[in-house]
Parts: structure tokens; C-alpha cells; sequence
């Protein structure tokens, strides 16, 4: 099945200049959504996941959807001033702006093999912090799984020379 064509490209949003890749019509149309998931896990299967994090919002689907495959917990890497407990944070630049994510102290084991799992990587910046934060938690980051990956900004370049690995479904090169 080919992915690219569930997803959907909005020129122009957020801001002039960007091309948008809306994932939502792709986990709208339910063997999309399955095919994607399927795909997302297969690279991790025999890795020996402890647990799955997701970065807010898109990343919480996606993330969700892969550690109920691989029958292990979810942690939420969140925006700043969502989580109600004692946190670690972690500020970062956006492809089209700033922002500070954060997880709880106590959200990995010492030592947690974690795979990190968001819609998209653009320029990393949001999968470098969200790395920072597992690993200052303790975790191991065995990997990060995207659907998406716009190789034009280095995103998957950058988290590679972190020593984690990365795997995609799609990539739009060039527009
Ligand atoms: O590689 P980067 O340049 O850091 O960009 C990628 C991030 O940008 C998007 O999230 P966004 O911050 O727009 O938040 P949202 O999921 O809440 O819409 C996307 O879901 C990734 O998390
Ligand atoms: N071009 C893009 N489309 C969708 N989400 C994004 N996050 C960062 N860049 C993006």
C-alpha cells in the first residue's frame, strides 16, 4: 500500500513557506492507519522494546497505537505545563517556531529500552529534546520511528549522530 497517498499536503500552513503533511488522513482511513502501524514496528520487533514515548499531540496516536503492538507502556513527552507531577524539561526551535516539552521524573525504569515514536521529523529538533529527556530519566533510546521524514532539514541526520537510529515510511524531498 502506498502511504504517501493517504497523507495529505497543506501549502502555506502554519505559515507562508511551509508544506504541511497532514497525517490525519492517513489515521483517518482505518487500513492506512493499520498498514502504518505495521510498518512503524517492524524495523523495533526484535529490539527489545521496554516502552514506547510520544511527543505531544500527533506522536501520542501513533505512539499509542505502536506500544499496544509491542504489548508495552506508553510514556507522553508533553507540551510544557501539562503533566501534573514533578517533571524534567526540555526547551527546543520548531520548523516554524519555539517550544519546551517535558516528562515526568518518575516516567522510565533505569535503564528502560525506550523507542521513541512521532508522526514526523522535520529538523529533529523535537526528537533531540525528546531524547534529552528519556535519556536525563534514565531510559536507553534504542530508536525513533516516524512516518514521515523530511530529509531536506537533517532531522533524521541529527538524531542518527546521537547515536540512535531512525526509521521512516515516507519522505518528501525537494518541495
Ligand atoms: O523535527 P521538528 O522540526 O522538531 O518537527 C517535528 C515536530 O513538529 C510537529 O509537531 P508540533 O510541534 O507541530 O506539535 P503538534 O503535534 O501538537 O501539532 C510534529 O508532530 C513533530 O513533533
Ligand atoms: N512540514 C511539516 N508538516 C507537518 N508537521 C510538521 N512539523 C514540522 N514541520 C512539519
Amino acid at each position: 500500500m502506498d502511504l504517501k497517498s493517504a497523507i495529505r499536503t497543506i501549502p502555506d500552513y502554519p505559515k507562508p513557506g511551509i508544506m504541511f503533511r497532514d497525517v490525519t488522513t492517513l489515521i483517518g482511513d482505518a487500513r492506512a492507519f493499520r498498514v502504518a502501524v505495521d510498518r512503524m514496528v517492524q524495523p523495533w520487533a526484535g529490539a527489545k522494546i521496554d516502552r514506547v514515548a510520544g511527543t505531544e499531540a500527533r506522536g501520542f496516536i501513533l505512539g499509542g497505537a505502536v506500544a499496544h503492538q509491542l504489548s508495552v507502556g506508553f510514556t507522553p513527552v508533553r507540551k510544557r505545563g501539562k503533566l501534573p507531577h514533578r517533571t524534567l524539561i526540555e526547551e527546543y526551535e520548531l520548523e516554524y517556531g519555539q517550544d519546551a516539552i517535558e516528562i515526568h521524573v518518575d516516567a522510565i525504569q533505569e535503564n528502560d529500552r525506550v523507542l521513541l515514536v512521532d508522526d514526523l521529523i522535520a529538523t529533529g529538533g523535537t526528537a533531540e529534546a525528546s531524547i534529552r529527556l528519556l535519556q536525563r530519566a534514565g531510559a536507553t533510546v534504542v530508536g525513533a520511528a516516524f512516518v514521515i521524514d523530511l530529509p531536506d532539514l537533517g532531522g533524521a541526520k541529527r538524531i542518527e549522530a546521537m547515536g540512535v537510529p531512525v526509521s521512516s515510511l515516507v519522505q518528501y524531498e525537494g518541495d
